[in-house]
């Protein structure tokens, strides 16, 4: 269990209970209001003047800054410095000591001048993030000598505000993130469920602009035959026909969005534009897994115990290693996803529901239905952070459904408190959201290891 003022994830306990928001994924964090309105509009038009080339995919196009993300690491090129400023930040954010704290400003070499009050949002959910979270490398040992070897990137200067104290080293572990994906997703776009892969530490950061969406989180599947122990991005391979393209050492060529490793063919998608989302973005990851929380009749999702995935019902949690991405999850994390998502995955998939999931749509009283394929969602405010790590980056699969208006089902975990005062106060379970227009999404990221810059692609 964390421990008050140290939380093993290395973000403060303060900060940590302030933004989490689903206690059946605790490693998944909303900011509302993270920006201004003015940074907004610099933001946004900084994107549209950018050099950097679009690259057109199937549901969205996007920018990619700070360099080439190669399976074994970054080549990296000079991010812009119109990024600087919330890189800073982002890097300060959650390292303690009061400083990068909602309302107290943008925190420690912040630059942004963006410090806008929060109003709260997540509770506390006695946050259990040790045991699977960061079960790591998965036996690959890519992140672990990633992380230890990170060094340097083109961050520039953001390690310095990470800070060390007050318990915790910020989001990327005292380090800067080095690299951004820009997301660009007209209505009617989205990006199918993926994970971002072992080539990163195991954070991101998504920042919103412009429109809204709905990001959602469903656990990966496990491959038949074994415990799926190692599910953070590694060798999805096996009985679904699951292959990463990256064996391994993560030896997959980059991908277009910088996703190293999640050149996934997964269990059937349900439909031909799936399938070819999931070979032209790369970045899809795995398959499908429905997610098998138990009912609630709350209108947050069910009080499993805070234990991640691990927690689910028919598998009680276990102790297992810490942040550190030691090879290997712990054992609660197999029996876990073994007793959710095992047999069904089978013969659930591809039927055609476009999620691959066979059980879903009769959602029930509320929380985490047996019939909801997400673990958790969350409404992305424009202007807003969200966050996930951990267990929600290595076990998960994350995907915005392509849609022109969201519908905020029972798995959406930041209604209420989170968009207290804002223009999305009235927004209940069940209301359809349009997505509007445009939303750029500045998805910001350390890459674990940086390759020296014998190539720099242009920025
Ligand atoms: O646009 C978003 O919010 C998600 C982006 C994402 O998942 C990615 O770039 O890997
Ligand atoms: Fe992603």
């Amino acid at each position: 269990m964390s421990e008050a003022g140290n939380a093993p994830s290395g973000l403060s306990t303060k900060w940590v209970h302030r933004y989490q928001v689903a206690p059946q994924l605790s490693s998944l964090f909303y900011v509302p209001d993270y920006i201004s309105p003015a940074e907004e509009e610099r933001l946004l038009r900084e994107v549209h003047a950018s050099k950097a080339k679009w690259v057109q995919l199937s549901g969205r196009r996007l920018q990619n800054h700070g360099g080439v993300v190669h399976a074994k690491g970054l080549i990296p090129a000079p991010l812009p410095s119109w990024l600087q400023p919330l890189l800073r930040r982002l890097a300060a954010e959650g390292a303690g000591g009061g400083e990068e704290e909602r309302g107290a400003g943008a925190g420690a070499g912040a630059g942004a001048g963006a410090g806008a009050g929060a109003g709260g949002g997540a509770r506390a959910g006695g946050g259990d993030q040790s045991g699977c979270v960061s079960g790591g490398a998965g036996g690959e040992g890519v992140r672990a000598a990633g992380v230890s070897s990170a060094g340097g990137g083109a961050g520039g200067g953001a390690a310095a505000a990470a800070g060390t104290g007050g318990g915790g080293r910020g989001l990327y572990g005292g380090q800067p993130p080095n690299h951004v994906l820009v997301n660009s997703y007209l209505p009617g776009e989205g990006i199918m469920p993926h994970e971002d892969g072992p080539a990163y530490h195991p954070v991101v950061a998504i920042v919103s602009l412009g429109s809204p969406a709905v990001l959602r989180f469903r656990r990966k599947a496990l491959r038949e035959g074994d415990g799926h122990d190692d599910n953070s991005g590694g060798a999805d391979t096996g009985s679904m026909g699951t292959n990463n393209g990256h064996g391994p050492n993560g030896n997959a060529p980059a991908a277009p969005d910088g996703h190293t490793d999640t050149t996934t063919t997964a269990a059937p998608p349900a439909s031909a534009a799936h399938r070819n989302r999931h070979a032209e973005a790369a970045s899809q990851g795995s398959y499908l897994c429905p997610s098998s929380l138990p009912s609630s009749s709350s209108s947050r999702p069910a009080a499993v115990p805070v234990g991640d995935l691990r927690s689910a019902p028919s598998a009680p949690s276990s102790a297992s290693g810490d942040d550190g991405g030691s090879a290997g999850d712990g054992p609660g994390c197999s029996s876990s996803c073994r007793s959710s998502c095992g047999g069904a995955l089978l013969t659930n998939n591809g039927n055609g529901n476009g999620n691959g999931c066979s059980n879903v749509g009769s959602n029930s009283s509320g929380g985490h239905s047996m019939s909801s394929p997400y673990i958790a969602s969350v409404f992305l405010a424009p202007r807003s952070l969200v966050v996930f790590r951990d267990q929600a980056f290595t076990h998960c699969l994350h995907s915005i459904e392509e849609v022109h208006e969201e519908r905020l089902d029972e798995s959406v975990v930041n209604l209420g408190e989170s968009m207290r005062g804002s223009a999305y106060e009235g927004l209940t379970h069940g209301s359809m959201v349009p997505r509007g227009g445009e939303r750029i999404s500045l998805t910001v990221r350390r890459v674990a290891r940086v390759l020296p810059a014998l190539l720099r692609p242009r920025t």
